[in-house]
This record gives C-alpha cells, structure tokens and sequence, in this order.
C-alpha cells in the first residue's frame, strides 16, 4: 500500500511540529524518517498511524483520504523502542493476541492462529521461545517478537519509532541486517524513525532528512549522502569539513581532500595535531595554518604507511571537491 502526506502540518499550542510536509511513500518501500530530537518525526509517524490528527493536509492509503479514519481501520502495524510486551502473557500469546482480539466474524479459528504465530515466530527466528515470557527474553529478542505481534494482523503499512533505540551496540547492528532482510521477504511497506544516521543508510530504500519539522530531503542513502541538497543534510549525514570561500560556505567530506607534504597550488598548511590509526582507516586531525580551525582527513592505511605522516608536522591540505552553498 503506497502513502502520500499532502500538505501535512501539526502545532501544539504556538509550537509548530510540523510545517506543510509532503511525501511520496512507494508501496512495499522501507522509509527512514531520520533528523535530530525534537524535528518531528515521530509526530509525523504518529499522524500515518492515525493516533494524532493533524491541523492541515491529508493522509492517503492507496490514493484513499485516510485522514479521518479512525486508527484500527487503518491496518497499520506499530513496532515502538520500549512498546511493551505483556508480561504475564507467554512470547506465543502475545503474537496472537491481534488475532484472538478480532471480532468473531473476522476472527480465525483456533488452529490458523496457531498456525500464523508458529510462521512469523519461525519468520523472526524465535520458534523456540514460544513459551518463554517476555522478562526471561534479551532486549533484542523482545524487540523482535514486538515486530511478529505487528505483524500478525497482516497490517498494510508497518511503523517503527526507534525500534532499536534502547538496545547496545552490536545488537542494533544485527537487528538492522536483519530487518532489512525481513523486509525484502514481505514487502510491506514501512516507515521507521530513527536519529541513527548509520541506521538508516544501511537500512532504507528512501532517506527523509528532517530539520525543525520541515523536510529538507528525500532521496536513496547513495543520493542523499553524496549529493546533499542543504549544508544541514552535509552536517547531519557523516563528517564533514567547512571551509570559508568568497563564494560561501564550502562542505567536503573527509576523504575528499588530499594531504601532502610539499605545498601544491591552492593548498592549505596546518600541523598534524592528532593521528587516529584504527580498522582500515586512519583519521588524520588537521590544525589550520591561517585559522586555527581543525579539519578532518580520512586516508586509507596503505597511503598513510606510505606517507608515513607523523604526530606535529607540517602537512599541506587540499580538498578535491567542495560543495558551495
Ligand atoms: N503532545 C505534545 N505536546 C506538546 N509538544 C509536543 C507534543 N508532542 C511533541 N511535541 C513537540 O513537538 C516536537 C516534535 O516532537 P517529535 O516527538 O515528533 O520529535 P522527534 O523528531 O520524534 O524527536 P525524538 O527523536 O527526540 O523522539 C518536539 O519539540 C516536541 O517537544
């Protein structure tokens, strides 16, 4: 099912959350809603979800004005970072309680439920806790039969708000692989929220970048962190290195600036200050010559050995490319 947010604006009291937002979401796509705290993001997802309404603009299912339709008719699955499993229920019940809620018309029989739940709990690979209750589960566990729940009443569109938000490290990154996975085997289409950067470019098919409750890009990992549309999208998506030139503010990205050891033409002197030699990278801080500003430079190990760069030299900057805003 596709969504289209037309002309979607929200307030509390003099507060505006949300300012005249539109998007285009494809059916069967996985959307990142991605920006800082406080930028409207879950306002938004709330507003797909049906449990907020709107000031202005509409919401659309299917091309259908969803606007005023109340949430339960909506279809729509909700995965929240700490949206609790019901404790004194066992993983299986909690997986089927959508289904045994339904009224009897609609409601499957006995069998089928077991059925449904015994599938999706084999779809996210936790068959075997199916008898276990939520406490004696890892946070990643929970999280995952939180999606099988969504999932159970076979919701057209699926929402996460910061899914992985509460979890560790090394946790998040296996459920985001695995997520990504999930999702090309189902095809529903879903929206998530997220203020990981890192998450949503592993992740999404689409990348929304938000700022103070507008939309200030839409477009795949690959376009957004490459071509950014804004210096907020530049700052936000990776590191990222200002420059002062007459015709403005110039953004580049830490490996898109050589280093050398012998002024060039253009180039910029500063002192090696600091060397961050970890993984296959080697991170290089910069201290400007000119301005005392600090500038990043992110080389690969085998030109760095070669270089063979050391801690208070002098070093010669010059970036490849530089964005102009
Ligand atoms: N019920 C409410 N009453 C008043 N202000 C609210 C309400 N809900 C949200 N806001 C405000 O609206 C703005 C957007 O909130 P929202 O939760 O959508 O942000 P977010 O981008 O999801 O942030 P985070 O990543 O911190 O969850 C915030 O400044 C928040 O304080």
């Amino acid at each position: 099912m596709s969504i289209t947010i037309q002309n979607i604006s929200k307030g509390f009291g003099q507060f505006s959350a949300l300012r005249d937002i539109n998007l285009q979401v494809p059916s069967g796509e996985l959307v990142a809603l991605l920006g800082p705290s406080g930028c409207g993001k879950t306002t938004l997802l709330r507003i797909i979800a049906g449990l907020e309404t709107p000031d202005g603009g509409q919401v659309l299912f299917d091309g259908q004005d969803t606007t005023h339709t109340d949430v339960r008719e909506r279809q729509v699955g909700f995965v929240f970072q700490h949206y609790a499993l019901f404790r004194h229920m066992t993983v299986f019940e909690n997986v089927a309680f959508g289904l045994r809620v339904r009224p009897k018309a609609t409601r499957p029989s006995e069998a089928e439920i077991k059925k449904r739940v015994h599938d999706l709990l084999s779809l996210v690979q936790l068959d075997w806790l199916a008898d276990r209750y939520p406490p004696q589960l890892s946070g990643g566990q929970r999280q995952r039969i939180a999606l099988a729940r969504a999932l159970a009443v076979e919701p057209k569109v699926l929402l996460l708000d910061e899914p992985f938000g509460a979890l560790d490290a090394k946790v998040r990154k296996d459920l985001r692989r695995w997520l990504r996975r999930l999702h090309d085997e189902l095809h529903v289409t879903s929206v998530f929220v997220t203020h990981d950067q890192e998450e949503a470019l592993e992740v999404a098919d689409t990348i929304v970048v938000m700022n103070h409750g507008q939309v200030e890009q839409v477009g795949s990992p690959q376009a957004v962190y490459d071509n950014p549309a804004t210096p907020f999208v530049y700052e936000f998506l990776g590191n990222v290195n200002a420059f002062e030139t007459p015709q403005g503010k110039g953004f580049v990205r830490p490996y898109e600036i050589a280093v050398s050891r012998e002024p060039q033409e253009n180039s910029i002197a500063g002192a090696l200050t600091y060397v961050h030699s970890v993984g296959s990278l080697v991170r290089l801080e910069i201290k400007r010559a000119d301005n005392a500003q600090y500038v990043d430079v992110e080389l690969g190990r085998e030109q760095f050995n070669q270089l063979n760069f050391q801690q208070g030299e002098t070093v010669y900057l010059k970036p490849s490319q530089l964005r102009v805003f």
